[in-house]
Order: C-alpha cells, then sequence, then structure tokens
C-alpha cells in the first residue's frame, strides 16, 4: 500500500492490513505533521504566529493522528478476544452505533449511526466488540461502502456466524459545508451476508432497527 521509498516516517515496521505502523505518541512524527501543518496554515493566507495560532499545527497534527488510529487496530484480534460458546441462534443486533470517520476523497468527516447483526454459529461475541470493530474501520480514511463491507467481512470471517447484516447512515460534510452543499442529504449503505441475503432475515433486521425502544 506504501511505497517504502517515498516517505521518512520514522517507524518502518510492517502495519496491519498492509498499512504503515506508526507510533502515534511519536514526538518526531508530530513535530514533522505540525510543520506540514504549519505550512497549510501560510499557504491559506493565515499567519501561522498570530497567537490564537501558535499550538493549532501541533493541535491538529494530534487532530489527525487520533482520528486516523483506526489503521492500528486489528479487528481479528479484537473480535476473537471475546468469542464464547454458546447456543444462541437467533439474531443478534446492536444499532445506533455512532461512526465517525473522514473520506478519503477531502479528508473531510462523514458521520452518522452503524446498525450491526448478525446470526450466531456456535459462538457469540462480546457485545462491546462490535462498536470497537466499527471504529477499527471508521477511524481512517474511508468511503462508506467500503466502510459497511470491511465491517461485514471481518464479522464473517472471524467470528464464522450464520449471517452478518450492516446498514451504516452518515452526512457527508464534503457534501454540506462545500461542494454540492446539500444540507440534509443523508447516504445509506448496506452489507450482507449469508442468511442476510434471505428477504425474511433481512427484512427482520430492517424492522429491528427501525424499531424505538419505548
Ligand atoms: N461513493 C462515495 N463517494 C464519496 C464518499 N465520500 C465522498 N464521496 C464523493 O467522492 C466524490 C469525489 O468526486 P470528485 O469529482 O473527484 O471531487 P470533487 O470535484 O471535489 O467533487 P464534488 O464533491 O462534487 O465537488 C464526490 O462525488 C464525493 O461526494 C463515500 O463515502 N462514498
Ligand atoms: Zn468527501
Amino acid at each position: 500500500m506504501f511505497d517504502d521509498d517515498d516517505d521518512n516516517l520514522p517507524n518502518r515496521d510492517a502495519g496491519i492490513d498492509g498499512y504503515r505502523k506508526i507510533d502515534r505518541y511519536n514526538p518526531e512524527l508530530i513535530e514533522n505533521l505540525s510543520a506540514s501543518y504549519h505550512n497549510v496554515l501560510t499557504q491559506i493566507g493565515e499567519n501561522p504566529n498570530r497567537e490564537g495560532l501558535l499550538k493549532t499545527p501541533e493541535r491538529v497534527a494530534k487532530a489527525m493522528l487520533f482520528l486516523t488510529h483506526g489503521y492500528d487496530l486489528n479487528a481479528e484480534e479484537i473480535l476473537k478476544s471475546a468469542m464464547f460458546k454458546e447456543e444462541y441462534s437467533q439474531m443478534v443486533v446492536v444499532k445506533d452505533i455512532e461512526v465517525y470517520s473522514m473520506c478519503e476523497h477531502h479528508m473531510l468527516p462523514f458521520f452518522g449511526k452503524a446498525h450491526v447483526a448478525y446470526i450466531p454459529n456456535g459462538h457469540v461475541v462480546g457485545l462491546s466488540k462490535i462498536p470497537r470493530i466499527v471504529d477499527v474501520f471508521s477511524r481512517r480514511l474511508q468511503v462508506q461502502e467500503r466502510l459497511t463491507n470491511e465491517i461485514r467481512d471481518c464479522i464473517q470471517q472471524t467470528l464464522n456466524p450464520l449471517g452478518v447484516g450492516v446498514v451504516i447512515e452518515c452526512r457527508h460534510l464534503c457534501m454540506s459545508m462545500r461542494g454540492v452543499q446539500k444540507q440534509n442529504s443523508v447516504t445509506t449503505t448496506s452489507a450482507f451476508s449469508g442468511e442476510f441475503y434471505k428477504d425474511k432475515t433481512r427484512t427482520e433486521f430492517l424492522d429491528l432497527i427501525a424499531s424505538k425502544l419505548s
């Protein structure tokens, strides 16, 4: 994914899924990134030396490193750390999981909710691990479609359930605060596997995510 000769990042160890492993707290990395944002401020016509902006390059550098920390996380390991043998064979749905990601085209946020379901096949997974998986794949540069597929594929391949359903609804700031400037559009994506290709299962999932707790 990266050309090794192309950059001077301090840590050149192989990362997860072909992404470069970096130490997000490395002072040299933060300093280099801050210098880049210092330059950005100059290029947009700002004065990076005025009082309010003095610490901004460093703040932005740290924020960006946080917003992309999903590259460091191993989704498979997270799921495997809490898989329990259990005979439960009905649909498990975790819905309304907050999503914060950044589109890879403009590096602007898109955000909304993910709804994730699976039908166990001998094992269940610790409930908190589902939102953690959403974070692994959303805390990086993304397109919503790939994010949706990656969550499905990770759960299907690691937990081996009878099927997985994922629906994500997001607002993209690149479509509202710039570009086409549509303030209210919401993008919905979905990904299914196994049993969720059956109309009845898919309808049950969609009904459950549409229902509200009283
Ligand atoms: N499919 C998909 N497209 C996205 C996502 N996030 C942003 N985009 C789109 O990526 C496209 C990039 O298109 P370009 O024409 O190369 O970029 P642009 O000139 O900035 O496009 P505009 O946003 O239309 O001004 C835009 O249509 C965005 O709306 C996403 O998650 N999925
Ligand atoms: Zn965008």
